[in-house]
């Protein structure tokens, strides 16, 4: 079932900033997720993939991102989904901020309780462009897509890119968990998601699949705020430039001074953001 529902739709930049939910097959639940076509009457445009960190829906980031001016100069279609499956009546599942609702963290789910909605990865990578496709097909250039996030999200943003090599034109993250095996959020999430083998863990780890990437040539940017109050403890952005660099993967990594690790800090950078993958969604 490739049918969408409009529930909300508010002139930006002289597009339209849509909301629609649908019945996701994979998430077996309801999804909803933001769509922001600039130019759909003008022409298909490419599709830029937002994925949202721990605690958030689709909302955040189409009230507090910025993307609007930034993808509407460009010719960009934003997409941002939700970050996990919602209602399922999974027992636990609103227990914490970080585990079950909010916080799918872009994985195939294999443990039993979690395995049949939480299909993150399934469903971004998958489901939901197909949807696109089905509905959109006049408005969306379903061959040209490519993917950033936040965070939780910017996990999954590399995780994507690196595990589908061509599918993304383009990846980007802001203050992304990039070494989820070694820190808490992502220990605590891919244990309860997918079991105590960590061989399994490391392929959700951006990491360790950069090390074994063999696709298409990838130019990675991420920027990460000095002042990040989850800098230490989970995101350890000097792995990952570490493991680029013993992969020869291209990483542009900009410390931005004082900046912390909220939508003041992404909304700020948004812009060099899209203009980085317009200029390969554009190309
Ligand atoms: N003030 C925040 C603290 C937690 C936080 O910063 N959450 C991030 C994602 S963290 C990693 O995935 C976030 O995007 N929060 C939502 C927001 O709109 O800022 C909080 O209490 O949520």
């Amino acid at each position: 079932n490739m049918s969408i529902k409009e529930v909300a739709s508010n002139r930006s930049f002289g597009g339209w900033q849509k909301v629609y939910q649908h019945e996701s097959e994979e998430c077996k639940c309801t999804m909803r997720f933001g769509f922001f076509p600039p130019q759909a009457e003008i022409k298909k445009c490419p599709a830029l993939y937002y994925l949202s960190g721990l605690t958030c829906t689709e909302q955040n980031v189409v009230t507090k991102g910025g993307t609007q001016g930034p993808a509407a100069k460009n010719g960009i279609v934003v997409i941002t989904p939700d970050t996990s499956p919602r209602g399922c009546n999974i027992e636990g599942e609103n227990d914490s901020y970080d585990f079950g609702s909010g916080a799918g963290f872009y994985v195939n789910a294999t443990e039993d309780k979690w395995k049949t909605n939480y299909r993150m990865f399934a469903y971004v990578t998958k489901e939901l462009p197909q949807v696109i496709r089905a509905n959109f097909g006049d408005k969306v250039d379903g061959d040209k897509m490519s993917i950033f996030g936040h965070s939780m999200g910017g996990h999954g943003a590399l995780v994507c890119a690196l595990k589908e090599p061509g599918k993304y034109k383009s990846v980007s993250a802001f203050a992304p968990i990039t070494n989820p095996i070694q820190c808490p959020w992502g220990q605590k999430a891919l244990k309860g998601y997918l079991g105590d083998n960590i061989e399994d863990h490391k392929e959700y780890d951006s990491c360790e699949l950069v090390k074994k990437y063999k696709g298409p040539v990838l130019d990675i940017l991420i920027d990460q705020g000095t002042n990040d109050e989850f800098l230490k403890r989970e995101l350890f952005p000097d792995h990952f430039q570490t493991a680029c660099a013993d992969a020869g993967v291209k990483l542009n990594l900009r410390l931005q001074e004082g900046y912390d690790h909220s939508y003041y800090f992404m909304s700020s950078f948004m812009e060099d953001h899209i203009n980085h993958h317009a200029k390969y969604l554009n190309a």
